[in-house]
């Protein structure tokens, strides 16, 4: 049972619009066929690649990461960071964004970490932030370059890798300031109150506080990392509204961002560029970590 939030965002009066704007599922055909094939690509990378299943970067049963490693050693690192609306989805169902990675050289790392309601926003956001320390302090031990660490996300995880970037790595964690050489954020959401009017705000539990603490379009701090901002040209006006809205703070703050839709992609579709070594994001990333 959903019960009725007031929605007064912007044009949208309420949570039928709000929900029409940010459910990805509801423009697509087939949303299962589209999560089929994340899950058949995952299935084809964990039996495919060599991979480093499981590894514990926090002391709770969720804070886990997966690493996929290229061959080579001192290799660049590619982390990613999956979506699922903070309360759906594992680290395991995006392994296939490794199948594109190993073959350039790049290791992938999939990050895990718990979902709402369980947690809140505040502690997803701290997770993320403890498993890429965990990346800059270990893996070298995995054969992958410290210094070369690109971080990424998809919906969700775009929102947790704008987070990322606003990290004060220096002050809070004793890494460099800017540890990171990219990143790239598909089908982010980088205001986060207008969900408070969806469908999730029962699982997500959105208060004034949390999405003050958890929306990065607010008060983006300089940073020399380069972004690549992206989302599905097939997407809802308010997805390719958020994109745009982060870009222009990243820009507002000094920082390098390059904005750009995929072209006929939806929500889903937007991220297949990473399944193969000629998918335009896995070309992305190795001409970033070159
Ligand atoms: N309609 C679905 C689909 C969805 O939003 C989604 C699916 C896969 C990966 C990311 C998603 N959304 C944001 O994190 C949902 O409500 O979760």
């Amino acid at each position: 049972m959903t019960p009725n939030y007031p929605a007064i965002y912007r044009e949208f009066t309420d949570q039928a619009q709000i929900d029409a704007q940010y459910n990805p599922s509801l423009p697509v055909a087939d949303p299962a066929a589209e999560m089929q094939h994340f899950v058949t690509q995952a299935q084809r990378a964990r039996a495919t690649l060599r991979d480093v299943p499981d590894v514990r970067y926090g002391p709770t049963l969720a804070e886990t990461l997966d690493i996929y490693p290229a061959e080579q050693p001192n290799a660049p690192v590619f982390v990613f960071i999956h979506g699922g609306y903070w309360r759906a989805l594992s680290s395991k169902e995006f392994a296939g964004i490794a199948l594109g990675l190993q073959p350039l050289g790049i290791t992938s790392v999939l990050i895990n970490y718990a979902l709402c309601p369980a947690v809140t926003i505040d502690e997803i956001t701290r997770q993320t932030r403890a498993a890429l320390a965990w990346v800059l302090q270990h893996i070298h031990e995995h054969g992958g370059d410290p210094t070369r660490v690109a971080i990424g996300g998809h919906s969700a995880g775009g929102h947790l890798t704008a987070m990322a970037l606003q990290t004060r790595w220096a002050e809070d964690y004793g890494l460099p300031a800017d540890p990171f050489k990219a990143a790239v954020l598909v089908s982010g959401l980088y205001d986060l109150a207008p969900l408070r009017y969806s469908y999730l705000q029962p699982k997500i539990q959105l208060d004034d506080g949390v999405i003050r603490r958890n929306s990065p379009a607010f008060g983006v701090r300089p940073c020399t990392t380069p972004i690549h901002i992206t989302w599905g040209g097939a997407e809802t006006s308010e997805f390719a509204r958020q994109s745009q809205v982060f870009h222009d703070a990243w820009q507002a703050a000094g920082n390098t961002s390059k904005l750009a839709p995929v072209p006929g992609a939806n929500h889903f579709s937007a991220i297949h560029g990473f399944e193969t070594p000629d998918g335009h994001l896995a070309r992305w990333l190795a001409d970033a970590l070159a």
